[in-house]
């Protein structure tokens, strides 16, 4: 279980100093599917970064499993089972997919306990365990894999700051599956940073944040009927996108 407590975060501004997190307070339970939303700047990404430990609070505190982590840094957070996807997947060069997953569970594999991996995140596993990670892999694909890695990681916590970015409609549909699976069979908490209906609707709670502030949080039923009809926070709604 993560919990943050009374988290503020402000940058230096030459008129004095900009407030982006206004005491977040936010308990992330095991096995939860939680979806943070708001409008562009309302401060998600740099929530998401103070959980990874990229970025730390000016007053607050971070629990993870009843420690105190909030000094922790990002490899610590990592060690501990705080995993991350990246918006843009790193792309390793002469890195095959198997060495991929072979680093994130930490020991070599045979093809056939690799494979295990990629067919969870639906890739045909005998298609891909060899390819380099590299341009000619799609958006889409590099997602999957990146996901593949976290669950080969068993991380605790699984953290993806707007996994929709810069992938088709097509390769959307696939990953939307790829998490409702994970949903279902993953044991531990993953937190999705998303504007998309589709996500939203997959989630056990939805988070919303707007001006730095949690203003809505609870169920996905309680929440998302308001943001749909622009209540409680959604100002725009727009082909599927809230917000
Ligand atoms: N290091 C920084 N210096 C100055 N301003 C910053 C810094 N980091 C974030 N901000 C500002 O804080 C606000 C919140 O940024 P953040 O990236 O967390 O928002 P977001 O909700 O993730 O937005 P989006 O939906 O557009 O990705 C923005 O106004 C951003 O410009």
């Amino acid at each position: 279980m993560l919990e943050l407590k009374n988290i503020s975060f402000s940058v230096p501004q030459e008129t004095g100093s900009k407030e982006i997190l206004k005491n977040i307070s936010l308990t992330i339970g095991d096995d939860r599917f939680l979806v943070i939303t708001g409008p562009n700047g309302s401060g998600k990404s740099t929530l998401a970064k103070i959980i990874m430990g990229i970025e730390h609070p000016g007053s607050g505190s971070i629990i993870f499993n009843g420690e105190d982590i909030t000094g922790w840094d990002v490899t610590q957070r990592a060690k501990a089972g705080i995993g991350f996807a990246f918006q843009q997947p790193v792309r390793f060069k002469g890195f095959a997919i198997k060495d991929l997953i072979e680093l994130a569970v930490g020991k070599p594999l045979s093809i056939d306990e690799a494979c295990v991996y990629l067919s969870e995140v639906g890739l045909c596993a005998k298609d891909y365990i060899n390819r380099e990670i590299n341009a000619s892999l799609s958006g889409g694909e590099l997602k999957r894999v990146e996901i593949a890695m976290l669950i080969a990681r068993g991380v605790k916590i699984s953290l993806f700051d707007e996994p929709e970015a810069g992938i088709d409609l097509w390769s959307f549909q696939n990953l939307i599956r790829v998490f409702e699976k994970m949903r279902d069979r993953t044991k531990g908490a993953v937190v999705i940073i998303s504007h998309q209906e589709r996500i939203l609707e997959i989630a056990d709670t939805i988070v919303v944040l707007k001006g730095g502030e949690i203003t809505d949080l609870g169920s996905r039923d309680t929440i998302l009927p308001g943001l749909m009809q622009g209540v409680g926070g959604c100002s725009f709604h727009n082909g599927g996108t809230v917000f």
